[in-house]
């Protein structure tokens, strides 16, 4: 197959498997994701031909206006996902593990994966850490349940890690390396990177046989995942300086409803078409 060819086959896929996650790093194809927490959203970006759907823990800034992720939970998370995975034909959906559902050993990692994949559909969970969270990759891939890594910038350990800081700059680089190849030897079927310098990002991404998809890692990954909410423009206040932004639903959003608040003031809304 040519690249184009191969390209054509990614897109016209019944249904995106880890396989396709392996073979488009294996062609060059690049890899999207975004993030969804909803079923209009999700249909949207599964319809656009975006790869993968992540029902991120992000959702407890994006979603539940808590100031980090660590607050979040399974409870919150699960009907989230549901909806998500419901409205997705051909994008992968790939649940986010929150803090505290993972940390504590292997078998509390396998029994929150397995809890996902019985009540949402979803097709594999992500989780936080590399050498730190390797058993518990292990044991929930071994169950049969593909996970997804997250290396570099770890948002459930923001407060130790001393804030967002940049994750493998300098002498970091050997740790980021250490925790890329225990997620793939664990059996991850990809890893994300989050903010990491664009060479670290690249030497990870030349030396690992399982795709890399960046968040805030620069262009030589092999895919690459937003939060939909930053992407979209919807996100009130500052957003991370790696996203660009695709669209201002926030300006829509609020137009739209300041010429509602003016239709009904001046009385142009119901019209005749809007009454029975
Ligand atoms: N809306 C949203 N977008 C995200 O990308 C995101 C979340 N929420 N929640 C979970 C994590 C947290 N992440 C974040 C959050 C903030 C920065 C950020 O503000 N970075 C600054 C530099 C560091 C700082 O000053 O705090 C930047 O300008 O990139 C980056 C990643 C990524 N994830
Ligand atoms: C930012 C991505 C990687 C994530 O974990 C999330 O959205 O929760
Ligand atoms: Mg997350």
């Amino acid at each position: 197959m040519n690249d184009s060819d191969a390209a054509a086959a990614q897109a016209a896929l019944k249904r995106v498997r880890t396989r396709h996650f392996q073979s488009a790093k294996e062609n060059g194809i690049p890899i999207t994701g975004l993030t969804s927490y909803d079923v209009q959203t999700a249909g949207i970006f599964d319809q656009a031909g975006i790869d993968f759907l992540l029902v991120g823990d992000s959702a407890g800034n994006t979603v539940f206006g808590y100031d980090t992720t660590l607050p979040v939970t399974i409870d919150e998370l699960i009907p989230l996902t549901r909806a998500v995975a419901s409205a997705a034909t051909r994008a992968f959906v790939i649940a986010d593990l929150p803090f505290g559902s993972y940390e504590v050993g292997a078998e509390e990692a396998l029994h929150s994966a397995i809890r996902f994949m019985k009540e949402t559909h979803a097709h594999a969970v992500k989780l936080e850490g590399g050498v730190r969270s390797a058993e518990q990759i292990r044991r929930i891939v071994e169950a049969g349940i593909p996970v997804m890594g997250h290396v570099g910038f770890t948002p459930q350990s923001e407060h130790g890690l001393g804030g967002h800081m940049i994750q493998g700059r300098g002498d970091q680089l050997d740790k980021l390396l250490a925790d890329a190849h225990a997620v793939e030897d664990a059996g991850a079927f990809a890893v994300v990177l989050e903010m990491v310098p664009a060479d670290a990002a690249a030497h990870v991404t030349k030396e690992l046989r399982i795709p890399t998809i960046g968040v805030g890692a620069g262009p030589h990954v092999d895919g690459q995942l937003l939060v939909w909410t930053d992407w979209a423009g919807l996100t009130a206040g500052r957003i991370p300086k790696f996203v660009r932004q695709y669209a201002d639903l926030r300006g829509i959003l609020t137009e739209a409803a300041l010429a509602f608040r003016a239709d009904v003031a001046d009385g142009t809304y119901p019209g005749p078409e809007h009454s029975y």
